[in-house]
């Protein structure tokens, strides 16, 4: 398998973009032939130095010619099953594009609805196709609870997905469960490091933070991505990779998370927000309206190098003026 090229899905897109740079916001509105019932609609735009609004094509061969980039996309689905299958089909080929790349390929998951949206991956032809030798599974955030309770990301992911797909055992990066809070981030930090030194994970020469391949993430009600939640000084953490909140407003209150510059080092972030209970959120991420001094979580997730693509659907996407 091969990556297509970004130009290859885009017949029906559009370019869009923020004048704030510190927001990710690139949709204001949905043009009228987008809003055919295709089975996934996309919008995108880019960001570059040399180009704030380029024609899908141009950020293709930026890409190909290996200048930082960021590429956003809007893929809103009708049915859940079109979105997992689509997120199946776009993990199996960057799993293909790094594997043959790098040698391998890290994966970083969050908790919520996320992990069910991945069930199509540990089904036929993926389960076959993937190499999953080459995966090595991370957390964007974790509970800290012990492994096996119900709160456990790692129990989640480990139940809905990692027990039906082979990938090594030695190559999913649980926390340390027996440790605190501070305990398990400073511990998590140093195998990522580790992990660095071995060349398993990259470095992003543009930010000096590791570059994870693929990050899939969820969003929360409230605009929350891992667990960097609205106002909470985390948000702010600007040199640490991994660091830890003891007062999560959304149980159960302790937990470690990846920080932002971690997460916008990516080379590719699948974000899943789905459901009218996500649309105010998106309503203030992707609207016109830009507030700099109240950004939310999610609203500051940009990739310096990469691409963000939105995997939605309309009623996460509501409260859009023109939906
Ligand atoms: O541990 C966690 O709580 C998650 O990692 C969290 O960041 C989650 O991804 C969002 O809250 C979205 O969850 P839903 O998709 O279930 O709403």
């Amino acid at each position: 398998m091969s990556l297509p090229a970004v130009a290859s899905t885009a017949a029906a897109s559009t370019f869009l973009s923020s004048a704030n740079p510190r927001r990710s916001s690139f949709a204001t509105r949905i043009p009228a032939p987008l809003r055919r019932s295709l089975p996934c609609r996309l919008l995108s735009s880019s960001s570059s130095p040399h180009s704030s609004l380029a024609p899908v094509s141009a950020v293709a061969s930026q890409a190909a010619a290996g200048e930082a980039a960021s590429r956003k996309k809007l893929l809103i689905f009708d049915a859940e099953e079109d979105l997992a299958s689509e997120l199946a089909k776009r993990a199996a080929e960057l799993s293909a594009r790094f594997a043959a790349e790098r040698g391998a390929f890290t994966v970083v998951l969050s908790g919520g609805s996320l992990v069910k949206a991945l069930r199509k991956l540990a089904e036929p032809p993926y389960l076959e196709a993937v190499d999953w030798s080459r995966w090595h599974v991370f957390w964007v955030d974790e509970r800290v609870v012990p492994k096996n309770h119900a709160d456990s990301n790692y129990k989640l992911a480990s139940d809905g997905f990692l027990s039906k797909v082979p990938i090594p055992a030695g190559q999913v990066y649980a926390i340390n469960d027996t440790l605190s809070a501070e305990g398990a981030a400073e511990d998590y930090e140093a195998r990522l490091r580790q992990l660095v030194k071995d060349g398993v994970i990259g470095m992003s020469p543009v930010t000096g933070f590791p570059k994870f391949d693929l990050m899939l993430m969820g969003m929360g009600p409230d605009g929350h991505v891992a667990s960097l939640f609205p106002g909470h000084p985390v948000v702010n953490e600007n040199q640490k990779w991994v660091t830890f909140v003891k007062d999560s407003p959304k149980p159960p209150p302790e937990r470690i998370t990846f920080t932002l510059p971690v997460i916008n080092s990516s080379a590719y972030i699948a974000l899943v927000v789905t459901g009218a209970g996500k649309a105010g959120a998106v309503h203030k991420a992707l609207s016109e309206e830009e507030n700099t001094s109240d950004l939310l979580p999610v609203e500051m997730v940009s990739l310096h190098d990469g691409e963000l693509a939105w995997f939605t659907d309309k009623p996460a996407l509501s409260m859009l003026s023109s939906m």
